[in-house]
């Protein structure tokens, strides 16, 4: 390994900061545009060992965890704390620009809409348990090294201030020192709790954790890789108006305002669209806000998701009709002669896109189309599907849902032109 000098030029798209050098780009975590550096090189990959200059646009990161130096690690949660709010706007909204550009898809990018601390009400922990206690927290990059947080900028402070309550619940269950993961939703009646990737507990252990869970407040459900282990009061959750209650470990968006800054642009786009098929609709987060104006279908793979859409329509009154349908969309999407039914489709597949999907779109008459992604490269990808089978892309808005990281959300609107 060699420690030489690099001056960082701009950020990569995985957030870390790039030095163009004879031997090709060096990515180096926490870096800055404008920085000039001291650097250990492995490869492509920088260290950093000081900062020589530091770049004049350079903030103070918010968190105690954050960055090389961070407490207890360079927690993985973040990687853009000490960047200039205005370049990391940007850099987001890069993100989608090169995506589409990439695949010679010409539409003006709209101005990314922004995510501000302590929204986020849903994380996925890294947990394990040590003799005095439950680490939890998010791994380092790259590593298996759990960064043990005793804050966090981005949760809800009502999450930060349950993380003890967290750690004994992840402590009552942890049958070894084995790592497992804790995914926490903050719903309207408490903290639903999912843990994933633990041994097979025994029915002693079961009932042990429960005596001790149950002794805590605010708990609403405590799951174990899906199989719900106490459910002291339903979790629930709002999608605008509409109370619905989300399978155990099932998909929620992360922020309830990028939430509804894509349910916004999603109803947009679809108008006053008579019929709306809502493509890998989860547990109803466009289909039931939609189904107050139209008829919708309802398509999602997750069968319990799919009985939590049903239940949260059965119990709301006024709806127009909905219906729904469990179905794998990647082996068997919707073909054009069932989407002649619809004038409007949603579809917001996970990061993998919705290739076959957007092949059938392409041969359909359906005249709007909002497609929502977490994954730029994918959606550029499925766009660029629609494009070659006569769709026009109107409008494309990048949402950001995960602050400090370098993921964005992306709601496009295609129209196929009146012939
Ligand atoms: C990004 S989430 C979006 C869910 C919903 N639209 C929302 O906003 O809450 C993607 C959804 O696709 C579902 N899914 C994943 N693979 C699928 C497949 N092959 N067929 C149908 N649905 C699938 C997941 O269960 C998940 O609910």
């Amino acid at each position: 390994m060699s420690a030489i000098t690099l001056d960082i030029t701009r950020l990569g798209a995985e957030g870390d900061g790039i030095a163009e050098t004879a031997n090709g780009p060096v990515y180096v975590p926490f870096s800055h545009p404008g920085d000039r550096l001291k650097v250990a090189v492995e490869k492509s990959q920088g260290t950093i060992m000081a900062i020589t200059e530091p770049s004049p646009d350079r903030i103070a990161p918010v968190c105690r965890h954050f960055g090389p130096d961070g407490e207890n690690g360079a927690c993985g949660g973040c990687s853009l704390q000490h960047v200039d709010p205005a370049l990391y706007a940007e850099f987001k909204r890069g993100l989608v620009v090169n995506a589409l550009r990439s695949k010679g898809i010409d539409v003006e990018v709209g101005a990314l809409i922004a995510a501000h601390p302590g929204e986020r009400r849903r994380a996925v922990f890294a947990a394990r348990k040590t003799e005095k206690e439950l680490l939890l927290g998010f791994n380092q990059a790259g590593s298996h090294h759990i960064v043990n947080i005793s804050e966090c900028a981005v949760l809800k402070p009502s999450i930060v201030a349950r993380l003890e309550d967290i750690r004994i619940v992840g402590r009552a269950l942890a049958p070894n020192a084995e790592a497992f993961r804790m995914a926490v939703l903050e719903t309207l009646t408490g903290l639903d709790i999912s843990v994933e990737g633990m041994p097979k507990l025994s029915d002693q252990q079961r009932q042990s954790a429960i005596a001790i869970i149950l002794k805590l407040r605010g708990i609403a459900r405590v799951s174990v890789d899906g199989e719900i282990l106490i459910e002291p009061t339903r979790p629930i959750v709002r999608f605008g108006d509409i109370e619905a209650s989300p399978p155990a470990g099932g998909f929620t968006q992360a922020t309830v305002e990028a939430e509804e800054a894509m349910a916004e642009l999603v109803s947009g786009i679809v108008g006053k669209a008579k019929a709306v098929a809502d493509l890998f609709a989860g547990s109803g987060t466009f289909a039931l806000r939609l189904a107050q104006q139209s008829k919708v279908h309802a398509v999602e793979g997750d069968a319990p998701s799919v009985a939590a859409l049903e239940q949260a329509a059965r119990k709301r009154q006024g709806l127009k009709p909905l219906t729904t349908e469990r179905r794998d969309l990647f082996r068997r999407p919707m073909m054009a002669s069932e989407l002649k039914h619809f004038d409007a489709v949603v579809f917001d597949p996970p990061r993998a896109g919705a290739e076959s999907q957007s092949k059938e779109l392409a041969r359909s008459t359906v005249r709007k189309i909002a497609a929502v992604s977490c994954n730029p490269l994918t959606l550029a990808r499925d766009l660029s599907i629609l494009v070659a089978g006569g769709y026009r892309v109107v409008a494309v808005t990048p949402i950001d849902q995960f602050l400090w990281s370098p993921h964005v959300e992306v709601v496009a609107a295609l129209e196929r032109p009146k012939k």
